[in-house]
């Protein structure tokens, strides 16, 4: 669904330059549910702006089913974000319409696209757990469901692909747990592709696959151990390291990060001794400069 290959951002004003995205690589199956975690300022919004079409690529690939997202123009652009993806925001529920209901909310981007689908919009507001409250006003349901029918509205376009950017960050543990129940039956049930970008470990510990971004490049992958768990068994237990297991990711020309902590310990700066001993690869602090220092 999603191939990213070398992909750099680069943000121009006045007299700075910032790389966002300094060469990142991706790759996202078709109804997957994976999550991106990263620091602040690691380049997680910058890519999900640019999967979801909000944003220009620098350079580089990246291609989103059949559209490739560098070469695209302006009009497909347009079908692109309308047809392709949905977008959920950690506020998403301010840009609701208060004393409208939450099935007239979902049913407010069809009516402007021009054709409503009821039963569609019911069917969502089942799946995230309003069946019951449909018809309240906005303004009577409260913080998490609000955000929960800005989910249903996401997905009122069809779309193959959703989006979320910090899902969670403005709901209680509860409602966190019960948005990502949402997504993983959303997940099964419309086979939607779903990337979730956090810096919430506990969140991201409920996917079968996360990705980190360090710096604006993908360092490190945490795969689940045991799939077969059953999902009420494995998932939300402990943090992210306890269920899964984390790989370095080395990219096409054996490039990998070395975290910045393993190299400060070793006082490895700017170069380093590497070894391989027909097993394992040893990087250490230069040897001729420890020597030369004695
Ligand atoms: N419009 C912009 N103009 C200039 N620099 C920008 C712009 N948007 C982002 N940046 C810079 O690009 C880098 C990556 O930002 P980005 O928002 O993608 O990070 P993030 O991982 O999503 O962070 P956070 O978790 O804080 O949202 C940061 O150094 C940021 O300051």
């Amino acid at each position: 669904m999603i191939e990213c290959e070398g992909l750099v951002k680069i943000y121009k004003t006045d007299d700075l330059e910032v790389v966002a995205l300094q060469g990142l690589n991706l790759s996202v199956k078709d109804g997957e549910l994976m999550a991106i975690i990263g620091n602040s300022g690691s380049g997680k919004s910058t890519l999900l702006n640019i999967l979801g079409g909000l944003d220009h690529p620098s350079a580089g690939s990246v291609h989103v089913g059949p559209w490739d997202l560098l070469k695209i123009t302006e009009e497909q652009l347009v079908k692109y974000k309308r047809e392709t993806v949905g977008f959920i925001w950690q506020n998403n529920a301010r840009n609701l319409l208060p004393y409208l209901s939450a099935l007239e909310n979902v049913e407010m981007p069809m009516m402007l696209r021009g054709k409503v689908d009821r039963a569609y919009s019911r069917q969502l507001l089942e799946w995230v757990g309003l069946k019951e409250r449909m018809n309240n006003k906005l303004h009577q349901l409260s913080g998490g469901e609000q955000q929960r029918v800005a989910i249903a509205i996401s997905l009122s376009n069809r779309p193959q692909m959703l989006l979320a950017d910090e899902p969670t960050g403005s709901v209680d543990s509860r409602t966190s747990d019960m948005i990502m129940d949402i997504f993983r039956t959303l997940n099964r049930e419309l086979g939607l592709t779903i990337v979730i970008v956090t810096h919430d470990l506990s969140l991201a510990g409920k996917v079968d696959r996360v990705v980190a971004i360090r710096d604006g490049l993908t360092s490190t992958e945490f795969l689940r151990r045991n799939t077969h768990l059953d999902d009420a068994e494995g998932f939300g237990k402990g943090g992210l390291q306890e269920v899964h297991e984390a790989y370095a990711v080395v990219d096409r020309a054996g490039r990998l990060q070395v975290p910045k902590e393993y190299l400060s310990a070793l006082g490895i700066a700017g170069k380093a001794s590497m070894e391989f001993d027909g097993e394992r690869i040893i990087i250490t602090k230069p040897k001729l400069l420890e020597g030369e220092q004695k």
